[in-house]
Order: structure tokens, then C-alpha cells, then sequence
């Protein structure tokens, strides 16, 4: 027969009984329970979860895209990852899921040079709000890589040749080109042809009224000098520039019909963007000016754009080698940027008084040019 436990020993064998169950539960509560989220020192934890911190394969496995957070990141890059094979030679995104967060970005950091044709993930691709309409040789390489540095500005790295040669493809065609960009950001196209396509302006203002137009114009003869010597880099054989400039030599009868000549007539290929555009909304770099004060002009394109001047003397230094000012590396370390091998080209050299005749017939041109946009080039 078991022996009967008296009513006091039985409610101290329950009360050691619970507490004994309350223990254990307690126990694997503690055992079970999701690790503590990690704290990193200098780092931001984002909405995304990191890797499992175990399990070799798994730490190698790819997670899935993680939307940054805006807070997370410096002011220049919110909302977009870009690749900077622009600069490095490497093609890694710049945001990775955790972030370093240092209280206060260095001018680089917040505006890395180099915005990089990468079309990031998200954002949408748009009409561009602004166009860099011409001209041919007159610096518009220069203008395009110096203006996309900016944070708030994407920009299409090759020359969508639109408004010319590919205009039955549609808008639809012309905007799957673009970049990527979100709200804050501008999409800027260059294609130097464009100021001399009879139909760009109507068909530009078709697109969008209010474009902002850019156009970066030089000395119409060192102009058509360099559009010579391109064309001769690429064909040895076609005649002198000075049988091609003159129709006769002799009277020194200007060629108009060649289009290295034609294309620096500005008075006359601006006439019809007026008929669709108001004077203020198109904007005049000096080609000249871009190579000898590269942050003055750029200062002026950031203000005709409506962006804050973030593109500054702090982004250029003056290449000896190449006789250009080129953009620094971000960070300082690593090699600069200067434009390509086909930007800054020695010139073939010409007579000097087919320079001086160039001139004179240029000079009533120029004239009526600075009269019309208010501002003296010194084309002289
Ligand atoms: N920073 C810098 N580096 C190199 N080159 C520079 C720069 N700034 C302006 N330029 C001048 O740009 C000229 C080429 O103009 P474009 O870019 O408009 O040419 S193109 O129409 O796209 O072919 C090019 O003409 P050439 O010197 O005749 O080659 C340059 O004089």
C-alpha cells in the first residue's frame, strides 16, 4: 500500500513540481529564442536581414536585392546603386546591404565622380529633361562627363542620335535608352547633330516644350579644323582642308556647301530652334572656357539646369600630358579621368592665310551668333 502523503508534504511536492516545469519551460525559451540583432560599430543595419552567421554554404549563398533605406545612405547616392567602372576598372556596386555609416561623408564620398552609365535597379527610365544639341567638336564629350559627376544628373553615355537619324522608332524606343533615375535626378542626352538638323527643334519641342537645351559652341574655324582632322584620322586619303574649305583658291571663295564649314554658321542653324524654343531656355557653354576655366563654365551649366553647384574646381586639375583638364579620382588615390584619345587630337596644321581668310568670313556670322545669345565669344 503507497504511503499517504500528508495535505502539507503534498503541497510542497506540487510547489517543487511547478517550479522544477517553470524552470525547464524557461530553460528552452532561452535556448530557442532568435539570436539578438547584430550591432556592428560604424555600421547602419538596413530594413534587410544579414547572412545567417553559420553554416559555410550558406554565408556564400546570394541574397536577394535589398532596398537601402534613404537615411542609410550619404546625400549624393540616396535611393541608387551605381557601378564605378567609370573610375576603378571594377564593376562593384557601391552600396552593399550593410553600410558605413561616418559621421561626416568627405566631399568624394557624398559625390562620387563618375556617374556611371549603370542602369541601377530601380528608378524609372525617362525622357530626358535636358539635351546637349551641339555642336560637333566644340567640347560636348567634355560637358556630358562633367555635368553626369553631379548626383542629380543621369546621363545616356553614347549618342542616342534620336532626333535625326532614329525618330520613326518612337519616344518608347528613345526612352528605353535612358537611364535609370528617380524623382530628384535629371536624364541628359548629347547629340553634337542635332543643332543642325533642320527637324530636331520641332520634333524636340514635340517631345517636351520645356527641354532644357545646351549647346556648346567653339571658334567655327579651330571647329572645322578638328571635324578635318577627324575625318582624316579615319580617311587618309580625301583632299586638303584647303581644297575643301575654298570653292576657288584663288578668290578665296568659301566652300559653304562642306559641312565642316556649314556647321560653324551658328546665327543661321539657331534660327530654328527660336521658332520653338525661348532664347532662356537654351544655354551656351564656351568651348574655350570649358578647357581654361572648366569649373566657371560647369558652374553656369549647374545653375541653367537648376541643380546646386556641387561640380566644382575640387573635381578638376589640369592633365600636363594631355593639355586638358581632367577629373580627379575620387578619394584622390588611383588614376584620373581625361576624355578619350579622339578628344584633343593635334591639329593638321594650315596656312595661315587660309586661317586669316576663314576668319573674315566667319566674323559677320559670329557677330550676328554673339547678338543674338548676348554674349561675346572673342572669336577673333
Ligand atoms: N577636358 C577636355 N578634354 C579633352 N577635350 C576637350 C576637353 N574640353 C574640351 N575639349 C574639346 O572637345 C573637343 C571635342 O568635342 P566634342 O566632344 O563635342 O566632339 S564630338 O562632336 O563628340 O566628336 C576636342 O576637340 P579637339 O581638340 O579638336 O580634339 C577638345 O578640344
Amino acid at each position: 500500500m503507497a504511503p499517504r502523503l500528508s495535505p502539507r508534504k503534498a503541497r510542497r511536492f506540487l510547489f517543487a513540481s511547478t517550479l522544477c516545469f517553470s524552470c525547464t519551460l524557461l530553460c528552452y525559451s532561452l535556448l530557442l529564442r532568435s539570436p539578438p540583432s547584430m550591432h556592428i560599430e560604424g555600421y547602419q543595419q538596413l530594413s534587410c536581414p544579414l547572412p545567417p552567421a553559420s553554416g559555410g554554404k550558406k554565408l556564400l549563398q546570394k541574397m536577394p536585392p535589398c532596398p537601402l533605406s534613404a537615411a542609410a545612405l550619404p546625400p549624393s547616392s540616396t535611393e541608387e546603386p551605381r557601378t564605378s567602372t567609370a573610375w576603378s576598372g571594377r564593376n562593384h556596386t557601391e552600396h552593399s546591404q550593410i553600410r558605413r555609416v561616418s559621421p561626416k561623408p568627405t566631399e568624394h564620398q557624398m559625390y562620387p565622380l563618375g556617374n556611371s552609365t549603370a542602369t541601377p535597379r530601380y528608378g524609372h527610365k525617362r525622357l530626358p529633361q535636358a539635351i546637349i544639341v551641339g555642336v560637333k567638336k566644340g567640347g560636348t564629350r567634355a560637358v556630358l562627363e562633367f555635368i553626369r559627376v553631379h548626383p542629380e544628373v543621369r546621363a545616356m553615355g553614347t549618342e542616342p542620335h534620336f532626333f535625326d537619324r532614329n525618330y520613326e522608332r518612337g519616344l518608347d524606343w528613345y526612352r528605353n535608352l535612358m537611364p535609370r533615375s528617380v524623382d530628384r535626378q535629371i536624364t541628359v542626352e548629347k547629340t553634337p547633330s542635332y543643332f543642325v538638323t533642320r527637324d530636331a527643334p520641332r520634333r524636340i519641342s514635340h517631345m517636351s516644350p520645356k527641354v532644357k537645351l545646351i549647346v556648346v559652341v567653339r571658334n567655327p574655324v579651330t571647329r572645322a579644323i578638328s571635324d578635318y582632322t577627324q575625318t582624316l584620322s579615319k580617311k587618309p586619303d580625301i583632299p586638303s582642308f584647303s581644297e575643301l574649305a575654298f570653292r576657288n583658291q584663288t578668290s578665296g571663295e568659301v566652300d559653304t556647301a562642306w559641312n565642316a564649314i556649314r556647321i560653324g554658321l551658328y546665327a543661321l542653324h539657331l534660327q530654328p530652334w527660336l521658332s520653338h524654343f525661348p532664347i532662356s531656355q537654351m544655354h551656351f557653354v564656351s568651348g574655350e572656357r570649358l578647357i581654361t576655366d572648366p569649373a566657371g563654365e560647369m558652374a553656369r551649366v549647374q545653375d541653367f539646369l537648376g541643380l546646386k553647384r556641387l561640380v566644382t574646381d575640387k573635381h578638376f586639375y589640369f592633365n600636363k600630358t594631355k593639355g586638358f583638364p581632367c577629373l580627379k579620382k575620387p578619394g584622390g588615390g588611383g588614376a584620373p579621368r581625361c576624355l578619350g584619345k579622339s578628344k584633343g587630337r593635334t591639329h593638321v596644321q594650315i596656312n595661315t592665310e587660309d586661317i586669316e581668310q576663314l576668319r573674315d568670313f566667319y566674323r559677320p556670322h559670329n557677330i550676328k551668333f554673339y547678338e543674338i545669345v548676348g554674349q561675346d565669344f572673342h572669336w577673333e
